[in-house]
């Protein structure tokens, strides 16, 4: 039996309203990806509430790529979980290696972060993953482990996706081989399954870093992966239709 996967586009900072205008063809492809395949696309926080708009009455789900652990108050700039839920967002990313290395984002920043978001109803999609030098010191499944222990929140696992994205094949064009793949996942799902019981056996672990037409197909029938979260390939429908077909 086909797996279930989720497919999730992450703008990053990138995309004006102009871009809004292919969002149809986006939702277009969630709403012919086979049954089981769900299709998702992370936005600016600009852009959340038209794309929430323009994509209501589709399978396309649209969600924001961080979000403050507060409810509201004194943090100029930032914006909170529920502010991304009225605009119109479903899930939020949280805990990508760009926050983790821009923003010096901890374990327990993205724990309170991701407790906030389910809080205000939103689902989450929480990232880990090694740098280059931490793989090459041998030590990258003990400090995914870390990241996982400390990020991941006592949750509903419906309402959790775990994306791993080694730091090193982010927008490189690199890729770990299938067997290291499987081998993080095998090592992420183990995780889950001792923290969350048999609930973490169906918690999605997307593979994240460089996916695109040419190796969706290999990448999504790795062991327990459960679907990609996808950076540049994720701007235009030309580049991201093959990896949603690929599920
Ligand atoms: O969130 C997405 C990842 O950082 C992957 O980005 P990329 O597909 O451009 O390598």
């Amino acid at each position: 039996m086909a797996k279930n996967m989720l497919i999730a586009g992450n703008w990053k900072m990138n995309g004006t309203h102009a871009d809004l205008a292919g969002l149809g063809a986006f939702a277009g492809l969630a709403d012919r990806a086979r049954d089981g395949v769900s299709v998702a696309l992370a936005v600016p926080h600009t852009l959340v509430f038209s794309a929430a708009q323009l994509s209501a009455d589709t399978s396309l789900s649209i969600g924001g790529e961080d979000c403050h652990h507060k409810e509201s108050g004194a943090h100029t700039g930032c914006v909170s979980a529920a502010m991304l839920r009225d605009a119109g967002a479903s899930f939020t990313i949280l805990g990508h290696s760009e926050r983790r290395a821009d923003q010096g984002e901890s374990d327990a920043d993205v724990h309170a972060k991701a407790e906030a978001a389910l809080a205000a109803g939103l689902d989450i999609i929480i990232c880990v993953g090694e740098t280059e030098s931490e793989r090459d010191a041998g030590t990258a499944q003990s400090v995914v482990g870390t990241q996982l222990a400390g990020s991941v929140p006592d949750c509903d696992t419906a309402r959790l996706t775990i994306a791993y994205e080694p730091v090193w094949a982010i927008g490189t064009g690199r890729t770990p081989t299938p067997d290291d793949v499987a081998a993080m996942h095998d090592h992420i799902r183990a995780a889950l399954v001792s923290r969350f019981g048999e609930a973490g056996e169906s918690v999605l672990i997307l593979y994240g870093g460089s996916v695109k037409a040419a190796n969706a197909e290999e990448l999504l029938h790795v062991s327990n992966v459960g679907g990609a979260l996808v950076g540049g390939a994720s701007l235009t429908v030309a580049d991201f239709a093959p990896i949603v077909e690929a599920a």
